[in-house]
């Protein structure tokens, strides 16, 4: 089974959480651009959803298949985000924003009842950080940024690159103006602390680390799609 097919049958499997009249954050990504396909045919087929995107992109497919949307503001409290994630460990934790959205996504998912993640099987991992930290910061002052966020991962043990991302010739900017640092410090042990740290730097306007937000993950295999809880 391809990797498309895995993410198809994890959102397939998260349709199932979707009840009628419910107010949905709508993610960013290959996975959720799955489920946002998915959901189009149930709202064709008489489903009554809001939905409200993570990113542009997301909103431009949701625009294109008919699903309906509203903006944040005007439904300050959702339901369930469903969401794909970058990476995922066994207590739900996650690393996101591989997609450049990781500030809507949390925004979003902090304002839902539930947060439900997809994702293939290879998202799956014992401790975070394979993936590159995504690290959006302001673009005002940004090289000074780095160092404090450098300096701050040493005192937690962590070095490694950050890497500015790029988008063709220019620095990438996100939906919100600002850039984001790609932090290979590798396996992270501590999340918790990290995601602490980080936030009290001032031009880190936020990161990919999700800790405690996710009560479900429909994690899809060859072999099917299970569910995973967050332990309470
Ligand atoms: O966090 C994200 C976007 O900011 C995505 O959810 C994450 O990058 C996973 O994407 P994909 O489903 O394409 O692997």
């Amino acid at each position: 089974m391809d990797a498309r097919q895995m993410k198809i049958n994890a959102a397939q499997a998260a349709l199932g959480h979707v009840e009628d009249g419910m107010r949905l954050g709508i993610g960013t990504g290959s996975t959720a651009e799955e489920f946002v396909r998915l959901l189009a045919e149930k709202v064709a087929g008489g489903l009554r959803v809001e939905g409200v995107p993570t990113s542009e992109r997301t909103a431009r497919l949701c625009v294109e298949l008919g699903v309906p949307l509203k903006s944040l503001d005007e439904l300050p409290e959702l339901d369930l985000t469903i969401d794909g994630a970058d990476e995922v460990d066994g207590q739900l934790c996650l690393i996101k924003g591989g997609g450049g959205a990781l500030l809507r996504e949390k925004i979003v998912a902090s304002a839902s009842a539930r947060m439900l993640v997809i994702a293939d099987e290879s998202k799956l991992v014992e401790t975070l950080g394979a993936f590159a930290l995504p690290i959006e910061v302001n673009p005002f002052g940004q090289a000074s940024t780095r160092i404090a966020i450098e300096k701050t991962a040493s005192r937690l043990g962590l070095t490694g690159e950050l890497k500015l991302r790029q988008s063709g010739d220019g620095i990438f900017t996100t939906d919100g103006g600002h850039y984001i640092f790609d932090a290979s410090f590798g396996r992270i042990p501590d999340a918790e602390a990290l995601s602490r740290e980080l936030n009290a730097i001032p031009g880190v306007v936020e990161h990919g680390l999700f800790i405690n937000m996710a009560a479900l993950a429909i994690i899809a295999g060859p072999a099917g799609a299970r569910t995973l809880q967050a332990k309470k």
